[in-house]
This record gives structure tokens, sequence and C-alpha cells, in this order.
């Protein structure tokens, strides 16, 4: 509850209304932000990437484990982002040349970077072996082959982990499992293909073979699967040791963690999982008489999300007689494109009052020419009038990172907030951006 009476969208915090009555980010006023940088607009709040960043490092520290928080950094990319991460002294996962490269221009340090992909290229891993990458998750049999070609060539070696499917679907939305065992990620385990696998690895000196990963899927909101995914990789770990004589140092459980779009969504914190995660572990290896692995998370969203906001400019509206109205705004699909695609929800407030009682309940559209282009399929808001700003919540994952230029619509500015300070991370794209790879026919 506020002063007002009324009762507080959950995921804003008391102190983010300012003496006007706004929403502010990082101590600066929405409204404000929206006219310096223009809209559709992403904001993150530096400090909560921060927060969420340190409360995953704080619970391995406390357990004194070998660890690696890893942030996936699919989430949301930039050069910013890569730098705030080095500040945090956290490590990166990268699944592309393109993020990879974004890392390297940020001056990332790169030996604590990991890579990961079910397809990577020879230029790929030739880009992340000449700069030295941390460690490059095998997925595959290429891949085996592919990077044993490169080492030779570039007479040089790397730290390998195998990825394996645990067999595992965590309970979240289908489109978003990767752990089950019909995945077209990692080697499979009862096949043998991930027995062949370390022994191709083993015979190569070239690669050190340091540990086993497995991810079982995104936005979960329970222990019990990476649990049970810690338990799979110990048993893996034990096989691999009973049977080849090899002894793993790191389990990489990756990253999957959920957290709050909506008040029906209730996450646990990021220490639980943790705690879950590490007790699990060390029952399983001393249960297997092994010695205690270092364990590695990769959470992306849980860092990203929560951080991330998107402001949007109210335009038309339509009311149709018996259905939802729709407001539109200046964004949609080419900025999120999580509703169109997964139905994902997101909570949404009137930036100048995000205490207002709701007076209705709207369908807020995109400008793209597509009927499936709806950001929010039912958001209860007071009366909007065009101009007015809204604040869709907690967009800070998968949002700006899978944003596409459909209908040659430029793509958002990035902005940073912290201390009461912005700063454009990521220039707004311009509409003659939107032609600039192009080339005039001329044949
Ligand atoms: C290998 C791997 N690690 C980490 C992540 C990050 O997942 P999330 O953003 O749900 O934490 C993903 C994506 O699901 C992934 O595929
Ligand atoms: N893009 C998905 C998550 C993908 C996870 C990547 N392995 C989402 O928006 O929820």
């Amino acid at each position: 509850m506020n002063e007002r009476g009324l009762l507080m969208n959950e995921q804003i915090r008391p102190d983010q209304i300012n003496a006007a009555g706004h929403l502010t980010i990082g101590g600066v006023d929405t409204l404000e932000l929206a006219a310096e940088f223009g809209t559709p607009l992403v904001v993150y709040d530096v400090a909560q990437i921060r927060d969420q960043f340190r409360r995953f490092q704080a619970v391995f520290e406390q357990n004194q484990v070998d660890y690696e928080v890893s942030y996936a950094s699919k989430a949301f990319a930039s050069k910013a982002m890569y730098q705030v991460v080095a500040q945090e002294h956290g490590h990166i996962d990268v699944v592309s040349g393109g993020e990879m490269t974004t890392a390297i221009q940020a001056g990332f340090p790169m030996d604590k970077a990991t890579f990961h992909g079910n397809n990577k290229s020879a230029t790929e891993l030739r880009l992340a072996l000449t700069h030295h990458i941390g460690m490059i998750v095998i997925d595959n049999f290429h891949e085996i082959e592919l990077l044993s070609q490169l080492l030779t060539e570039l007479d040089t070696q790397t730290d390998v982990m195998l990825r394996i499917t645990p067999g595992i679907s965590a309970h979240t939305n289908e489109y978003i499992q990767t752990g089950q065992v019909d995945s077209k990620f990692g080697f499979d385990l009862d096949s043998g293909q991930a027995d062949q696998a370390l022994q191709q690895v083993l015979a190569n000196p070239r690669m050190h073979m340091r540990g086993i990963h497995a991810h079982i899927g995104s936005q979960i909101f329970e222990v019990v699967g990476f649990e049970g995914a810690a338990q799979k990789l110990v048993s893996v770990a034990k096989h691999w040791h009973d049977e080849f004589g090899y002894t793993t140092e790191i389990l990489n459980v990756g990253g999957g963690f959920g957290i709050k779009y909506t008040t029906d969504d209730h996450p646990l914190a990021p220490e639980a999982f943790v705690d879950a995660i590490v007790k699990a572990v060390k029952k399983a290896a001393s249960e297997a008489n092994l010695p205690e692995p270092g364990i590695w998370i990769e959470p992306g969203r849980s860092i990203a999300g929560p951080a991330g906001y998107n402001l949007y400019t109210v335009g038309s509206r339509k009311d149709i007689p018996g259905y939802l109205p729709f407001l539109t705004v200046d964004g949609g699909m080419g900025d999120n494109i999580r509703p169109a695609l997964y139905q994902a929800e997101y909570e949404t407030v009137l930036a100048n009052d995000p205490q207002a009682p709701a007076t209705e309940t709207v369908r807020i559209a995109g400008k793209y020419c597509e009927s499936g282009d709806i950001l929010s399929y039912h958001q209860a808001l007071p009366a909007t009038k065009p101009g007015d700003v809204l604040a869709m919540l907690d967009t800070g994952a998968y949002g700006y990172a899978m944003a596409s230029n459909y209908n040659r619509n430029p793509r958002p500015a990035v902005v940073f907030v912290e201390n009461g300070h912005a700063q454009e991370v990521v220039k707004r794209e311009t509409w003659s951006d939107m032609a600039r790879l192009d080339q005039d026919y001329n044949l």
C-alpha cells in the first residue's frame, strides 16, 4: 500500500516513485528519459544488474565453493553490459561470433568467457582460439573434429567441457525447454554418445577436458530440476571416473532461474537456487566418493530481466464493442517479440502515475503490420491518452536481444541508468540505417 491507500504494483519499489508521482529508474524520471532519448526506449537499472550478480556470487562465497557465475549474454549483449559484468568480476558465456566480437570490443577479459553453441563455425572457433577464450563447451562430434583441426592449424590448446543432455524436462514453456533427451543440444547419455565424446576429447592432448555441462531450460521456478541435473552430472562424473579414470573438475548446471513477470509468477530468490544446487552437488559427490567439483552457473534472464524496462508512447486506440480495446504504442514485436512468440506476459504501468488505480483492461498493440503484434493481451490501466508514456516492466532479457527490423522499423536506443545519471549505451537506429546494407541493383 502507498500513502494514497492504493495497492502498489509488486514489481515497482516505493522508492521508484518520485515527488511528482512519476516512475523513476536508477533515480531518473522515466518521463525525462522518454523526452531525452525518445521512445520506444530500452532502459536498464544498472544497480539492479549488479545486485543480482552479487547475490548469486555471495551464496557460493558463503559455501566456500569453487565457482563461476557466468552471465548468459544472449539475454542481452552490448559493450556496456559486458563492461558492467567485468566490473562485477563476472564471467560471460557467448554463443556467436557477434557476441564474442562485442565482448572483445568491450575489452572483456576473454579468458573469463565460455563459448557455447550447437553449430559453431570454423570462423567462430578460430576467433575464440585466437582470443584465448577461457572455455569451449563442446556440443557434438562435428565440433570435436573441427576444433581438433583448428587446434593443430593454430598450434594451440584450449580448455573444454562436454555438454550433455541430462534427460530432464524442466517445468517451463515447451518452446524454451532444452534439457530433455529429444533436444538439439549436447551429447546423449543413454546411447553412449557422451562416453564416446569423452574418449575422443581425452585422446587429444590439445583439448583439456575440464568438466560437464547441462542446461535444463529457462524461466524455471523450482529447485527440483536443478537438483536432478546436479545429481545426473555427478553420476556421469562417477561413471567417467570409474570407467575411464577421468576426474571431473567442474560441473556447469547452466542457467534458467525464473523471474517475476506478472503477479502470477512466484520465482525463488537467487540464493535459494544456488543453495539447492550447491547442496545437491556436495551430497551427490560425497555419496559417489568423488572430490568436490567446482560449480558453474549461467544465469541470463535473472541477471538482465528484472533490471530492464521498455518505455513506449501511446498513440492510436481502437474500441470494439464486446472486445478489449487495442491501445497502440510506438513499438511492438520488433523490440519485444516474446508476447507474440511465447504468449509471454508482462506488467505495464503509466509512467506519470504508476500508482493510479486501473479503470479499464486493454490490449497493448504494437505498430507492426501483423495482427499478432501484441505486447500485452490484458493489461489493467488507468485512462490514457495519446502521448502518455507506458513503462513495461522486467523486459531486460530476450527483448532487445531478439529485436528485429521488421517493417524496416529502427531498433530502439538502450540507456543505462545508475545513481541518477543516464547514458545511451546503444544508439537508436535511424530510418536511413534501415537501408545501410542495401546496394542499388545495377546488373
Ligand atoms: C547453455 C545455456 N546457458 C544459459 C542460458 C541462460 O538461460 P536463462 O536466461 O534462462 O538463465 C541458456 C538459455 O536458456 C543456455 O542455453
Ligand atoms: N528466448 C527465450 C529464452 C531462450 C533461452 C536460450 N537458451 C525467452 O525469451 O524466454
